[in-house]
């Protein structure tokens, strides 16, 4: 059962990213005390930055028992840790170190310091996400490229249809850099949530696309929704072609 797509549009950019990470606290604080624990899947891009950015300044971050929560990515580029081009990295600069998680549940993809290739990298994250409970996400966050990939899934990329495992090796993205490590569609869709986070108007043609719809080749973010709940969250200039 997947759920259908909801658009809501932000007035900006900054209210998007805001509401955004008001919206992440209160499903983090309702999950931990529903179950005990949340897991959230963060992405990389200016977007997934922007939400942890919001987050970190949210007064009612407080509410959050931290020590609870497991965060994931849902993709990373193939660089040794601590590399400024790491979406972890940029997620960890715009202030996720600060909000009091504990570094045991903070999954990062290993990188070529800590693997001798992205494919055992990707079986070395599958490995914890599948003793770690992850693997089935509360929320998952997602950019969504101008192309209409989100995570490190490409239109017209063979890594892109992967079934039957939660991680894939990349190699060769259109996107730099051309080694990445991305969970697949089938993983992105084991979450009660998807999370859409979109905004300019050089995303208006792939938003049109992932909420209208389009084949999976073309716009893997048409194909990935939530068990429960699909949300588009928009900026005005991202909504600009729907309909
Ligand atoms: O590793 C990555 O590059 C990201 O995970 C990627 O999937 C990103 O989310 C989109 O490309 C949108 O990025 P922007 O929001 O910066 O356009």
């Amino acid at each position: 059962m997947v759920s259908t797509s909801t658009v809501v549009v932000h007035p900006s950019r900054q209210s998007l990213a805001d509401a955004a990470a008001a919206r992440l606290v209160v499903a983090l604080v309702d999950a931990v005390s529903a179950r005990g624990v949340a897991h959230v899947s963060m992405t990389g891009g200016s977007m997934g930055s922007e939400i942890v950015r919001s987050l970190a300044a949210e007064p009612a971050r407080a509410a959050v028992d931290w020590s609870r929560v497991h965060v994931w990515w849902g993709d990373e580029r193939y660089l040794p840790a601590g590399d400024p081009d790491r979406n972890d990295t940029q997620n960890d600069e715009a202030g996720l170190s600060s909000l009091g998680l504990d570094p045991a549940t903070v999954h990062r993809v290993p990188g070529p310091d800590a693997s001798a290739s992205a494919e055992e990298a990707a079986e070395a994250y599958a490995a914890t996400l599948r003793s770690s409970g992850g693997g089935s996400f509360d929320v998952m966050v997602l950019g969504v490229g101008p192309d209409g990939h989100i995570a490190s899934l490409f239109p017209h990329h063979p890594a892109a249809g992967t079934a039957g495992a939660v991680t894939v090796a990349v190699h060769d993205s259109p996107k730099p850099p051309p080694d990445r490590v991305s969970l697949t569609r089938e993983c992105l869709e084991r979450s009660r949530e998807v999370w859409f986070l979109v905004a300019g108007a050089d995303k208006a043609d792939a938003v049109r696309r992932g909420v209208e719809g389009s084949p999976f080749e073309e716009t893997p973010a048409a194909h990935v929704h939530g068990e429960e709940r699909t949300l588009w969250l928009l900026d005005p200039d991202a909504a600009s072609e729907l309909g």
